[in-house]
């Protein structure tokens, strides 16, 4: 099978339930009597009618049921980041999703108070406060750990956070995992990266429709996409590196375009300035303008996919990038938004810009200067800036099927359903502000 790689051109910075169990770290002793599981469990559905009257081979199968449910309960999964916005869908998406789970960990620098209500259920659920910058704090947390899905990140394009604190978090942070996965023998690393690695470049180049092969100038000069991706060039680089025990670290990465759903941040804030402006909001980027964008609840569950078939698909998964898509609208940023925005009242004004660009990049770059000038006393950082406003004014656009031909991933959430659940979280956040 031939090595697919990504392709995009420049530097960073410029319900499938296998049995599976071979490549857990630490487990030879299991592999080696889920093989004979297997084996037996073949066997015994096939001479099902004849064991009837056969109380041995009855012995057998209680046997058998009682290893399988033995089995079946045995990974421990850490979600670095599980408190955020996706991490939240993707710990929930675990609890529901994937059966072989005895321990989820979720590793974070903010703990959240409904964590509490998952800790009633079958699965062990260890809450665990701490900083990805902090080496030691990341190996303690995932000695013993199968599987980690590294999501903690921070998620800056607005100016809140130095270049600096960015890149410890998301560069080092990522460093630190990959060491503790060798350290520790942990042997499946799943990178959260995004769509933001290959662009939009700085030239403001659209890429539509495009796929992970797509040829595109991938340059960037912002903090953030340098960091992401710098740290999914470290994951990729990884894959095949020797873990703790002489198995092979298996990593791959996943992009998702811009995320929407229940607890998007970016869309409460929109939401609260239309309603500052009177329930409206004035159109400023062409509705031309493509944007790639992607539901929560698919995106966690195509972590929760890979996560499952980077353990049985090592040699075609590891190594690879998936874009996150699924079947969400192309639509420019403001009009994909109003969509959700539109059914809790409020409305955009225009069909064309209001604002002619030069004047709105004015604006950005003035407010880049009000939140230089004003650093020293408080923190200024509006939506618009002249990055924000250069993502939002160029197309990119994702149409692949990668993911489905590697690991069958369908989106779990068409998108009416995606948008019916976006809305109706729209109307609580509406309801409980009154
Ligand atoms: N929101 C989006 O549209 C997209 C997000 N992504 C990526 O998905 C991941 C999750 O993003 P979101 O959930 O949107 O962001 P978020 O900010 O809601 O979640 C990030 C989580 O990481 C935690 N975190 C931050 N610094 C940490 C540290 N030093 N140690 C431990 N935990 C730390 C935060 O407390 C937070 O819970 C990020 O890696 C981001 O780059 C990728 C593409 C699009
Ligand atoms: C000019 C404004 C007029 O209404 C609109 C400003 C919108 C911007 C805040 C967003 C436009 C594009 C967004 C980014 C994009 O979806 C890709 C992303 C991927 C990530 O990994 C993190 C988030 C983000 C950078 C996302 C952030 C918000 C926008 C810039």
């Amino acid at each position: 099978m031939p090595v697919e790689r990504s392709g995009h051109q420049g530097g960073p910075c410029g319900k499938s339930r296998r049995g599976g169990v071979e490549a857990v770290p630490g487990m030879a002793r299991r592999e080696e009597q889920a093989e004979g599981d297997n084996h037996l469990s073949l066997a015994g559905n096939e001479r099902r009618p004849a064991l009837v009257a056969s109380l041995g081979t009855l012995g057998l199968w209680l046997q058998q049921d009682m290893a399988d449910s033995a089995q079946a309960q045995k990974l421990v999964y850490l979600v670095t980041g599980g408190c955020g916005f996706l991490g939240e869908h993707v710990v929930r998406m675990l609890l529901q999703q994937e059966p072989r789970l005895r321990e989820l960990r979720i590793f974070d620098l903010h703990l959240g108070p409904w964590l509490e209500e998952l800790k009633t259920g079958p699965v062990q659920v260890t809450a665990i406060q701490g900083d990805v910058t902090q080496a030691h704090e990341v190996a303690a947390a995932m000695a013993g750990a199968h599987v980690v899905i590294h999501m903690a990140g921070l998620v800056d394009v607005f100016g809140r956070a130095s270049p600096e604190t960015i890149h410890a978090v998301n560069v080092q942070g990522t460093k630190n995992v990959i060491e503790a996965c060798v350290q520790t023998g942990t042997q499946f690393l799943v990178y959260t990266s995004s769509m933001e690695v290959v662009g939009p470049n700085i030239k403001g180049h659209p890429f539509y429709r495009g796929n992970e092969d797509t040829p595109y100038e991938a340059v960037h000069r912002h903090p953030y996409p340098c960091s992401k991706a710098l740290a999914e060039q470290l994951v990729l680089e990884a894959n095949g590196r020797k873990v703790r025990g002489g198995l092979p670290l298996v990593t791959c990465a996943l992009r998702p375009t811009g995320i929407y759903g229940e607890g998007h941040q970016i869309m409460r804030d929109i939401y609260h300035q239309g309603l500052r402006l009177g329930g409206r909001l004035f159109r400023a980027i062409p509705a031309s303008v493509e944007h790639g964008r992607v539901y929560v609840g698919n995106v966690a569950w195509m972590h929760v996919l890979v996560a499952r078939e980077l353990q049985q698909r090592a040699a075609l998964m590891g190594g690879q990038v998936y874009f996150c898509y699924d079947k969400s609208p192309y639509k420019s940023y403001e009009d994909f938004n109003m969509e959700f925005l539109g059914p809790c009242g409020l409305r955009l004004v225009g069909t064309r810009p209001l604002l002619p660009y030069w004047l709105l990049m004015l604006l950005a770059a003035l407010n880049a200067l009000l939140q230089w000038l004003l650093r020293p006393l408080l923190l200024y950082a509006p939506l618009l800036n002249p990055y924000t406003l250069a993502m939002a004014n160029t197309t990119f656009t994702v149409s692949t099927n990668k993911a489905q031909r590697h690991f069958g991933y369908e989106p779990l959430f068409s998108w009416e359903e995606s948008r019916t659940r976006t809305i109706r979280w729209m109307q609580t956040m509406d309801s409980s502000a009154q």
